[in-house]
């Protein structure tokens, strides 16, 4: 069966869960259905329960080479299946297809560094105060694993999340995004065919998150939550979580700040924002929210950053060329305009606007002028828009930073080796870009602090969500 075939059920138990109730999946570009799939109901998701309960316990007599392998496979599979998966993406998601091509490599790399970490758990042993004790603490796995995942990156916000689960013996329930359900399916069918076990890895479908999730988070059977998605139902999960004591990480949403001193390179800094801005049309989590520009560097920065952005072509993500493709839907457009027109109407001016799109693409947008006081100074803007900041010195900077709520990603431009130290030390974000406009990396510890969550993906780090350390204390005679 080619991967594409059969993308349009829920995945339990290795079967597809036919069900009457569908919902449609659209391709953003071009406004046609996708998919039909059906959602899943009260039986299909007890189901998976059941075998998801019944495979953490047949996990527990496997070995981490053995959990590595079958990674190792599944990593190996997703690289078989690159061209395919890429182009599923664009479609369901939008982004351009060089970019799903980037996904797929950056979300492997998650399956494939932990293929290597599985055999890494190390426990430890303790001196014991006399000599009548062994005293050591091991690492087990925490058990079934709820998952839930947005639509920006169908691919990689998944596998860093499966991949370490897997790694460390836990089953996994995903719920991904109503929206990009179609790269999670079959995601899940290359797990499969990697050799997972058939309640390792299933997929749950449905248009009605709130409906499905609820119970579940109130389920003693599940007994961790991994949460990938905006702050606002992070708040909600958390709380629906507390009845039964869960272990939850929480990937929340950012704002994040792009400074660029004086002493910066500004063509280094131009291209650090291009990335850090326009990747995904904006939608990213980590995505530069506001740019903090030190008075004085305006004149200089300004005509390279229109040259830049004036070369973005808008299109079908699918299209030879493209470098923005459509936003996620149109709500997402409108909400961005409003924040341009609330800014403009606060004394923002725009000094870029590209050609003027329609359907769900929306051409880039350069406003300066922008202060705290503007709607899009403190949400996440989500779209190709770069709204720039100004300010007189480096505490003002730090102090502008830091003055939100969120704090995810921050990034930096300076050449100043003080003042690099003491700025990377100021921020208080999760993740600091230091003269790099692109922080994630399989390897490293991914994650914020404050109200954009806790936890952290990849790195050593992304293993330990899933482990817990038992303590072990045996008395000798
Ligand atoms: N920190 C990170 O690593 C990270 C990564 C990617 C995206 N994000 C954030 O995700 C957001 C964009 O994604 P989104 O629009 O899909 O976010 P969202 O919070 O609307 O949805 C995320 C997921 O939660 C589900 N969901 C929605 N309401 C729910 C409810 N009441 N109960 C249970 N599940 C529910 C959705 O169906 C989806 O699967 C942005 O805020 C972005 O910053 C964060
Ligand atoms: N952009 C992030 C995910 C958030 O949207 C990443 O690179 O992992």
């Amino acid at each position: 069966m080619s991967l594409l075939e059969g993308l349009e059920h829920s995945l339990i138990a290795g079967e597809p869960y036919h069900t009457e109730q569908h919902f449609s999946v659209l391709n953003p570009a071009t406004g046609e259905q996708l998919a039909y799939v059906s959602e899943v109901d009260e039986q299909g998701t007890a189901l998976a329960l059941r075998a998801a309960t019944e495979t953490f316990n047949t996990l527990k007599t496997t070995s981490a080479k053995q959990r590595s392998e079958v990674l190792w496979r599944w990593y190996e599979l997703m690289m078989e299946n690159k061209p395919l998966l890429a182009r599923l993406l664009t479609q369901e998601q939008g982004k351009p297809l060089k970019e799903a091509m980037g996904e797929v490599d950056y979300a492997a790399g998650y399956i494939q560094w932990y293929a290597e970490q599985a055999k890494r758990s190390y426990g430890e042993v303790i001196p014991a105060n006399d000599t009548q004790h062994q005293l050591s603490a091991i690492k087990q796995g925490v058990g079934v694993v709820l998952g839930i995942t947005p639509w920006n990156f169908p691919l990689a916000m998944i596998t860093r999340k499966v991949a370490p689960a897997y790694a460390a013996g836990c089953s996994f329930i995903l719920k991904p995004s109503e929206q990009t359900p179609l790269s999670a399916l079959a995601l899940a069918q290359l797990a499969l065919q990697a050799g997972m076990q058939k309640g390792a890895f299933q997929v749950l479908l449905t248009s009605d998150s709130a409906g499905l999730i609820k119970p579940l988070c109130q389920n003693t059977n599940i007994r961790k939550l991994t949460f990938t998605g905006s702050t606002q139902i992070g708040r909600i999960l958390l709380e629906q979580c507390a009845s039964t004591i869960k272990r939850t990480s929480m990937e929340l949403g950012g704002n994040a700040p792009f400074i660029i001193f004086k002493s910066a390179n500004l063509d280094d800094a131009v291209a650090g924002l291009m990335a850090a801005k326009f990747r995904n049309a904006g939608q990213t989590c980590v995505a530069a929210n506001r740019i903090l520009l030190q008075q004085g560097v305006e004149a200089e920065l300004l005509p390279r950053l229109i040259k830049a952005v004036d070369k973005l072509v808008v299109g079908d993500g699918l299209e030879e060329g493209v470098d923005i493709g459509p936003l996620i839907t149109l709500e997402a457009k409108d909400k961005a305009q409003k924040l341009i027109d609330d800014a403009i109407e606060k004394g923002a001016e725009v000094i870029y606007q590209g050609k003027q799109q329609s359907g769900l693409f929306m051409a880039p947008v350069i406003l300066t002028g922008v202060t705290s006081k503007m709607k899009i100074a403190n949400q996440e803007i989500f779209a190709p828009v770069v709204s720039i900041m100004s300010f007189s010195d480096e505490s003002e900077a730090i102090e502008l930073a830091n003055s939100v709520e969120e704090g995810l990603a921050a990034y930096f431009y300076s050449q100043e080796v003080s003042q690099i130290h003491r700025v990377s030390l100021s921020l208080d974000y999760g993740m600091i870009g230091i003269n790099e406009g692109m922080v994630s990396n399989p390897v490293a510890p991914f994650g914020g602090i404050k109200q954009s969550g806790m936890g952290k993906e990849g790195g050593h780090q992304g293993l330990d969500e899933y482990l817990t350390v038992k303590y072990l204390c045996q008395k000798f005679d």
